[in-house]
């Protein structure tokens, strides 16, 4: 019948039992989805982590729940041209779904139809704070992380997502594997038709968790599985140093993390819509409330790579369950009294959280220059500051009619443009641009020399840049162009972006606030806190090491085939597998 029913829901992945694919939980659709359709309902928050070198140093968990910059948040990808330490994570499909290039069902849709967006790339959200507000930077402005259906998919299959590189088939899938249909009176199946993302009712803190229909009290509204991360990895470049001085230490991505004031384990929710959920407005109560998942009894059948419910990692300190992968603790989000439909879903961050949040908002200045402030997309799409957006102004122009100086204009240019003529007295190389590559898999700063009308399409504009080069440039990296000058002919619009000049976003201001969302009081075991808080008697509880086999193997051990391609620099792609 209907109620039994479910159109999304989590459930034990079939795919994953082989090791190469990831561990636990899959996300399974129970109607049916037709070849084409963008998956709206899933919008993800986009949240990035930028310059962060302790994934080079250790092989955390969290590792495998990232995606390169590249196509998805440009701004961070061209930093520098180490650009492989810039990272975004999103909840949902993006986290949870195996990956394939071959027989994947959903694809990444940061490069396709972006609803309303003139430009793919430019997608922040419309009334993100203003740089004078004390929520500027402090939680992200991109919530499109959407996915298309790559061909029918029919109920009770799971979802699996194009890995993004050429070659790579994880799976082999076979039919009778595709069928898990959703049951209501298993606890390891996690229905999660509860809910929808949507604005926020509280003005200026972005989106929010609301329900979809009317949910009575102590029924569970979502599940969620958690990532495990050392709170060290979330300060600085993850190895204690300052990424960049005047800027931020800590990382957005903290604000998206369940913690303990004491403890020094994180825990990132990575399930569809978990990230979304806000803690009350001042006069409002929290109506639901984070608990852990029941074990499930018939657990026991599945391997132990598709459990959710590791209980040994509660006896475990917080350092090893920092270096835990796979073991997908799950969270539910409990409703605390009955819930309508298009509710707002709010949980108690906790007092450590008010506090901050509450001193933030005392302390708060903003920055010299903040009324005027725009950043590259609100820029962009202001009709009143860029009247003319299908145009880039040339050098000459910007003298008299210049760009905000906080951004900067990049131009997609592959190491292998095609070579038209060398200037070898003055060191100039003569390119044309490559239309054809699409996507292409490098950018740089660079200079708009020249505007004239493509011959083929009068209506449209071309343009001469000059290709910069980054300060230190490596030259064995894989978009590293030779010496000299570069001048590139025929680049077109979709050839050139503005974007924000380096750590210049709203996300890297000094002041922005950062604080993780507090967990229920004895929500946490004794062991998880830092020795100082655990009493004597606790550190005597004898650990298990039964779980060994998912703990952190060192670098090189854990390299699979599609880690190398990362590593190698390959047009490169979610790394867990
Ligand atoms: C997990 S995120 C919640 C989702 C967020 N609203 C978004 O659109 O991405 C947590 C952040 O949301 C903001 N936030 C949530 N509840 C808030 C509240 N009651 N007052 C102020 N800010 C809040 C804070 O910036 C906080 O760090």
């Amino acid at each position: 019948t209907d109620d039994e029913g479910c159109q999304l829901y989590l459930a034990p992945s079939q795919l994953k039992e082989n090791a190469s694919h990831g561990f636990g939980l899959g996300i399974f659709t129970g109607r049916h989805i037709y070849e084409g359709e963008l998956l709206n309902d899933l919008n993800e928050i986009i949240i990035p982590l930028y310059d962060s070198s302790m994934l080079d140093i250790t092989h955390p968990p969290l590792r495998e729940y990232l995606w390169p910059t590249m196509g998805t948040l440009p701004e961070l990808a061209i930093h520098s041209n180490d650009r492989m330490k810039s990272f975004w994570f999103a909840g949902g499909i993006s986290s949870m779904a195996p990956c394939t290039s071959v027989n994947f069902n959903v694809e990444n849709n940061a490069a396709g139809e972006m609803v309303g967006a003139l430009r793919w790339n430019l997608n922040e959200d419309y009334g993100v704070p203003s740089r004078e507000d004390p929520h500027a930077g402090s939680f992200s402005y991109r919530h499109n992380a959407t996915y298309l259906a790559a061909r029918d998919i029919a109920p009770g299959e799971e979802l699996i997502v194009d890995c993004f590189d050429d070659n790579f088939d994880g799976l082999s899938l076979t039919d009778k594997k595709r069928n898990n249909m959703y049951k209501s009176n298993d606890v390891s199946y996690m229905c999660l038709d509860n809910v929808k993302s949507g604005e926020s009712q509280v003005p200026g803190i972005g989106k929010g968790l609301l329900a979809g229909r009317s949910i009575s009290k102590e029924k569970i509204i979502l599940s969620s599985p958690v990532v495990p991360i050392n709170r060290r990895d979330l300060i600085g470049d993850g190895t204690g140093k300052t990424v960049q001085s005047g800027i931020n230490n800590y990382q957005l991505m903290l604000n998206y993390a369940l913690g303990h004031d004491d403890s020094d384990l994180l825990l990132l929710p990575y399930g569809p819509f978990v990230n979304f959920i806000n803690h009350p407005p001042p006069g409002k109560m929290a109506n639901a409330v984070i608990r852990w998942h029941p074990f499930a009894e018939n657990e026991i059948d599945v391997p132990r790579r598709m459990q959710f419910h590791h209980s040994e990692l509660f006896q475990q300190y917080a350092k090893a369950v920092t270096e835990t992968h796979g073991k997908g603790l799950v969270i539910d989000i409990v409703a605390l009294d009955q819930i309508n439909a298009d509710d707002e879903i709010y949980i108690d961050y906790g007092s450590s959280w008010t506090k901050a949040w509450n001193d933030h908002v005392k302390r708060w200045r903003a920055p010299s220059g903040a009324s005027t402030y725009r950043t590259a997309d609100q820029w962009y799409n202001d009709r009143t500051l860029n009247p003319n957006p299908q145009i880039v102004r040339t050098v000459e122009e910007q003298k008299t009619d210049p760009y905000p100086g906080n951004l900067q204009t990049i131009c997609y240019y592959d190491s292998d443009s095609k070579i038209v003529s060398v200037d070898e007295v003055n060191k100039i190389i003569y390119t044309y641009w490559d239309d054809d590559s699409m996507p292409h898999e490098c950018m740089r700063p660079c200079k708009i020399l020249e505007r004239y009308p493509d011959s083929e399409n009068p209506n449209e504009f071309m343009y001469t840049a000059e290709m910069l080069h980054f300060d230190g440039e490596e030259k064995f990296w894989f978009c590293a162009i030779r010496e000299g000058k570069h001048i590139s002919r025929d680049v077109t619009y979709d050839g050139i972006l503005i974007l924000d000049k380096p750590y210049t976003h709203d996300m890297f201001l000094e002041q922005a606030f950062r604080h993780e969302i507090s967990v229920p009081e004895g929500f946490y075991p004794k062991e998880w806190m830092r020795p100082k808080v655990r009493r004597k008697e606790d550190t005597t509880v004898s650990r298990s090491d039964i779980g060994d086999e998912f703990r952190k193997k060192k670098v090189g051990e854990v390299l699979t085939k599609k880690q190398k391609m990362v590593e190698d620099n390959i047009k490169s792609s979610r790394s867990d597998l």
